[in-house]
């Protein structure tokens, strides 16, 4: 089975219908405790686990007394206020018997689409997971507007798993995966295990979403599936309201699995071989043997900087014949990469001003 039992790095969407009793406006905490052990089950193994939980509007909605319909935006946005912090503090009073450290991560569709604030985003969570915490992720609801929201979590989440290099990604949903039709409606709605190719007949079958607490629907998740996949990421989706969803899906509970045709690394290196380059580093002889042996760039094999490019811009890397050794992402704009070119790591804080990073292009971030 794909994902689960090999997960190295983990995204699980939590649905607001799950969190949330959608007749009290409660949080549902016998379901919270079950789903915080199988966190914990997955981080001894090891498996980076990342949280993206809805359910800051459900839960503030109840607080508020506002009605079970659909709000007003500056409603939902209280709403998701008051919500939030409830939810954050949940999470972090289930995991925290567990010795897990959780931390609360809010974005907006701007922080994935802005490139400075993805890189940075992906910097936080990089060394959240490297600290063993469990990030627990949600749209900045209170101060995100239409035009810059995601409006939903399925997307958010696979967004999520792009930025974190995850191998798998579960959507627990208040259905058992994805149907021909929509089964709420449709008694001859027949599951799928396995889809490997999301084609314009799927897209057909994808519906609204059918509970009054719950945003996305099937469009969304099918969205969530074509970013997972495009990045060599699996996507799950299953029944999350039972106890232990997660221990289930491992156990092969009824599921669809969305399963990409390369892991995430060879998709990623993918991604960097077909953009456009901005600028060429060239590379002493040293650097290219280094790079020969799968290792990352550092400025002191730096001979030489062409072109105008910014932090994160895909540069080309060649050897002093000009022959080419890759492409990369740079981690220093051109500018800085001029001024550090030759220098020693423990140099850089010297020539730049400010503490920079050892490396200039990471052997993740290189494609040969
Ligand atoms: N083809 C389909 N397969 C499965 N469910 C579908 C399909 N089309 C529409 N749905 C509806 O989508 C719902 C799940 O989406 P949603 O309520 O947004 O869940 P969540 O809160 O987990 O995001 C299902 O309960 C079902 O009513
Ligand atoms: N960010 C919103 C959740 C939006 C959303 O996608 O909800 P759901 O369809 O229940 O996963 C919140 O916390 O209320």
């Amino acid at each position: 089975m794909a994902g689960m039992t090999t997960a190295r790095r983990l995204v699980a969407k939590i649905g607001s219908a799950l969190l949330v009793d959608r007749a009290t406006g409660s949080l549902r905490r016998d379901w919270l405790a079950s789903m915080a052990e199988d966190v914990a089950r997955l981080r001894a193994r090891g498996t980076d686990v990342v949280l993206v939980s809805s359910g800051s509007i459900a839960l503030g909605r109840g607080v508020l007394g506002l009605p079970p319909a659909d709000l007003p935006l500056e409603q939902s946005q209280a709403a998701a206020a008051v919500g939030q912090i409830r939810l954050a503090r949940a999470w972090e009073e289930h995991l925290a018997p567990h010795g897990i450290t959780t931390a609360q991560v809010l974005v907006t569709l701007e922080d994935s689409a802005d490139r400075r604030r993805y890189l940075n985003s992906r910097a936080t969570l990089e060394t959240l997971l490297a600290f063993g915490t469990v990030p627990i992720v949600n749209e900045n609801d209170t101060v995100a507007t239409d035009e810059i929201r995601y409006g939903d979590n399925d997307r958010l989440a696979a967004q999520v798993a792009v930025t974190v290099g995850a191998d798998t990604l579960v959507l627990l949903s208040d259905v058992d995966g994805f149907y021909s039709a929509n089964p709420a409606t449709d008694p001859t709605a027949r599951r799928y295990d396995e889809i490997a190719e999301i084609t314009p007949e799927i897209e057909a079958m994808a519906g609204d979403a059918g509970s009054g607490l719950s945003k996305g629907g099937m469009k969304t998740k099918l969205m969530a599936a074509k970013t997972a996949m495009a990045a060599g990421c699996a996507m799950a989706i299953c029944e999350g309201s039972q106890s232990h969803p997660l221990r289930a899906l491992e156990g092969g509970a009824p599921a669809t699995w969305f399963t990409p045709g390369l892991d995430p690394q060879a998709a990623r290196k993918r991604w960097i071989s077909a953009m456009k380059p901005r600028g060429t580093l060239v590379v002493d002889d040293g650097a290219a043997v280094a790079l020969g042996q799968g290792k990352s760039l550092l400025p002191a094999g730096l001979s030489r900087v062409e072109g105008a490019f910014g932090r994160g811009d895909p540069v080309a890397i060649r050897d002093s014949a000009g022959r080419s050794l890759g492409q990369g992402l740079s981690r220093y704009t051109a500018a800085e990469a001029r001024a550090i070119a030759g220098r020693r790591s423990a140099e850089i804080e010297e020539v730049l001003g400010y503490p920079g990073r050892a490396v200039l292009v990471h052997r993740d971030d290189m494609a040969h």
